[in-house]
């Protein structure tokens, strides 16, 4: 994409744009993007949303499709200049099968390279995740961590599974010929625990606090970190990413950069709370209310149930072996790699991110405002 006056000529293919995370993305574009000319937005479900974005200079087509039929993967990507491939099957509770999860976030991605280089679109931008690196099987606490630190990422989950498959085909195919002989750049963002406007386990948390009369129930340790990244400013460093690769494809092509900002280091569940303690729900307890043996079994039974009640109703709680696990690791991330890469810095700061937050659980149905 060479340089030029700012006219607006680039296509743009957001997958997945109609999701928490995509949305933002698709936004953010239009917002932020003055070389735009057509955004396209492709998605396995389409939102009425997306209506309201088709006024403006820059065209917008919707286009319905799954990512892991190849053809219709193929029809949308040609002729674009940059694909941000954020679709992805987020499931760490039980929705899906390991099966769909991997023909989804595998398969899907490997159609999305195929797309690239088949019609020979050079750059491509892969929404990863934090948990291609952790938490492991093990439990080992990832303390600050940054793209170089040294850790065991092993994992059985079929959800970390696909999202470290799917990063390693992204990262391999940097420098394939596309159609046309140019080289295919690509790279890969891992977001850690992403919250913000539109976050759906916030969303159930809060749901969760008004059944119980305005109180949550601590489960984490308060000392157990976790990462987590403003919505905003994963959209952004995607948009950032994305006009750089360009310009820099030898330094950004084939690699990967962890999501940050300044959102502060807490535990999931004390992180979740400066959204939800101004919406009017309370944190019961300083240190978790039930002994951890007894929370693995708690967490144990629910899995029994969801294979019981399968055949019946989809029973998917928010406690699982899988989440209790994870929250109960500390994962946090320290680095400025994508800055000194491609002068990323976060574009809202903490008490913006927090601002909006809060503004968006009180606009919740049901809100106990
Ligand atoms: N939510 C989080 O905390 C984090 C998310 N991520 C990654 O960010 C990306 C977006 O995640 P979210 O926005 O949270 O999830 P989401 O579920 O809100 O969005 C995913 C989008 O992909 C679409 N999609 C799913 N299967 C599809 C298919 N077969 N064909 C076409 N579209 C399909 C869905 O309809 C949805 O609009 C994912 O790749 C996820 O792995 C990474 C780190 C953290
Ligand atoms: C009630 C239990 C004790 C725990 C409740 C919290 C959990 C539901 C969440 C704790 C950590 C979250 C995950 C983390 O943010 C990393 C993620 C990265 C992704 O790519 C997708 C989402 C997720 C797996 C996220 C999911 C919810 C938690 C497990």
């Amino acid at each position: 994409m060479a340089e030029s006056a700012q006219v607006p000529k680039l296509v743009y293919l957001v997958t997945g744009g109609c999701g928490f995370l995509g949305e933002h993305i698709v936004r953010m574009l239009l917002e932020r993007e003055p070389r735009l000319r057509e955004l396209r937005v492709f998605d396995l479900h389409l939102s009425p949303w997306l209506e309201e974005l088709k006024t403006g200079p820059v065209q917008v087509t919707a286009i319905q499709g799954d990512v892991t039929q190849a053809h219709e993967v193929a029809a949308a990507v040609a002729g674009s200049h940059v694909v941000i491939h954020t679709a992805g099957l987020v499931d760490v509770f039980g929705k899906a099968s390991p099966k769909t999860i991997h023909k989804v976030n595998v398969q899907g991605t490997q159609n999305v390279i195929e797309a690239c280089i088949r019609t020979g679109t050079q750059f491509l931008i892969y929404t990863s995740s934090m948990e291609v690196v952790g938490p492991n099987v093990k439990g080992h606490p990832f303390y600050r961590g940054n793209e170089d630190t040294p850790y065991e990422a092993v994992h059985r989950h079929p959800y970390p599974c696909s999202k470290a498959l799917a990063e390693q085909l992204v990262l391999e195919a940097n420098g394939r010929k596309v159609n046309g002989g140019q080289p295919l750049v690509t790279c890969a963002l891992r977001p850690t625990g992403i919250y913000g406007e539109g976050h759906q386990v916030m969303r159930d948390f809060y749901n969760q606090g008004l059944r119980f009369g305005g109180r949550l129930f601590r489960a984490i340790p308060a000392s157990v970190e976790h990462g987590r990244v403003y919505v905003g400013n994963v959209a952004w460093m995607h948009v950032l990413v994305a006009r750089e690769l360009e310009q820099r494809a030898a330094l950004l092509g084939g690699q990967v950069y962890f999501c940050y900002d300044k959102s502060p280091y807490k535990s999931y569940e004390d992180f979740n709370m400066e959204f939800l303690g101004p919406c009017g729900l309370r944190l019961i307890g300083t240190h978790p209310l039930l002994p951890y043996w007894l929370l693995v079994l708690l967490a144990t039974l629910n899995a029994l149930l969801q294979w019981l009640l399968r055949p019946l109703v989809l029973y998917t709680p928010l406690l699982n072996p899988y989440t209790l696990a994870v929250a109960n690791t500390t994962f946090t991330v320290s680095t400025n790699k994508a800055q000194r890469h491609f002068g990323y810095k976060p574009l809202f700061s903490w008490e913006e991110s927090k601002a909006r937050t809060i503004h968006w659980v009180q606009a919740l149905e049901g809100s106990a405002w």
